[in-house]
């Protein structure tokens, strides 16, 4: 059995002489969330699609759970679930229909009335497919996409355009997917869903990868020195700051800097300590914190947010 469900080498993909997917490499192992990010326009859609057998590669091999995705179409289809960005629903049929009809597709397909709760299709079972919201057709694309207990599933933008509670219900199967041993790979262009969600991440940028790695792995290598990213309970003032700064230097016998944090909604509440983080430092930190009547809400190591890290290596240019 191959190690990695997908495997991209030397993608090529143009259109009218333009090539959108550029020699681009892509792994996803078994078992693991594969996040594919990128600007809009950066290829992930046409790649995600050639590996489904929707579109032919100009050059380049594509191995989807060690087969041809094109050649062994048919094999794959029983073992591969696929979501795609417009939904690909028949407009006509009720929600329902639709999920039925893709449960009756597959031989051993899951329990189409705990899908369908679990995801809160019932609310709107028998509304026909043209008559639902962007969200709730988003939420039938999804439970279509892995009715079929699929050992591979296609994800484009899961989440785009749900609020905050689908979301999460959506992050927590696709977490509940990964643990029962299915393989994942996903787009999207939400920030903190790559974070919480991919044990790899691949940036693509002009058709190809340009990073990839662990969220963790690309905010420590692409996000500048080591420091904690400290939110309290309330703002510090700028004497406050730098008898913070002062208090951690002296203790910690070097020049510790500190810096206001972007990563959160409020700022001013988020303090970066640009030093080598250490239980230390930490504890220091902590004792300054309790003699000025301050509530540590959260501590992290890495200012930087996967958001920041993905500006940085893709610019900050609107494509
Ligand atoms: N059938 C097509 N004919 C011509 N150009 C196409 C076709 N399909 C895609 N493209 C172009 O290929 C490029 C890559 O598109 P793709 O949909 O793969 O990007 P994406 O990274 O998924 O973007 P987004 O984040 O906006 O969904 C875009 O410039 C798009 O206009």
């Amino acid at each position: 059995m191959p190690v990695d469900a997908v495997r991209v080498r030397g993608l090529v993909k143009s259109y009218a002489g333009r090539a959108v997917v550029d020699r681009l490499d892509l792994t996803a192992p078994r078992g693991a969330v594969t996040a594919v990010l990128g600007p809009n326009g950066a290829g992930k859609t046409t790649t995600i699609e050639c590996c489904e057998g929707l579109r032919r590669q100009d050059a380049g091999t594509i191995e989807v759970l060690g087969l041809n995705p094109l050649r062994d179409a048919a094999q794959l289809h029983a073992r591969v679930g696929v979501m795609l960005q417009d939904g690909g629903l028949p407009n006509s049929a009720r929600a329902q229909q639709v999920l039925a009809l893709a449960a009756a597709m597959h031989a051993a397909p899951a329990d189409v009335v705990a899908v369908s709760a679990r995801l809160g299709i019932d609310a709107f079972a028998r509304t026909p497919v043209r008559r639902l919201s962007g969200g709730q057709r988003q939420r039938l694309a999804l439970a279509v996409a892995i009715i079929g207990r699929p050992e591979l599933v296609f994800l484009d933008e899961p989440s785009a355009g749900l609020d905050p509670q689908s979301r999460h219900a959506v992050w927590e199967l696709v977490r509940e997917l990964r643990d029962g041993g299915t393989s994942v790979v996903l787009t999207t262009h939400l920030m903190d869903e790559a974070e919480q969600l991919a044990d790899l991440v691949h940036v693509v940028d002009s058709g190809s990868v340009i990073a990839s790695g662990a969220p963790d792995e690309l905010i420590t290598a692409h996000g500048g020195p080591d420091s904690l990213a400290v939110t309290i309970d309330r703002s510090l003032g700028d004497d406050e700051l730098a008898a913070l700064a002062a208090y951690l230097s002296a203790a910690s016998g070097t020049l510790v800097e500190l810096g206001v944090g972007r990563a959160t909604h409020d700022p001013a509440s988020t303090v970066l300590v640009h030093a080598e983080s250490s239980p230390a430092l930490v504890a220091e930190l902590a004792a300054w914190c309790r003699a000025e009547g301050v509530l540590i809400t959260s501590l992290r190591r890495g200012a930087r947010s996967l958001e920041d890290t993905f500006l940085e290596l893709t610019g900050r240019e609107m494509r």
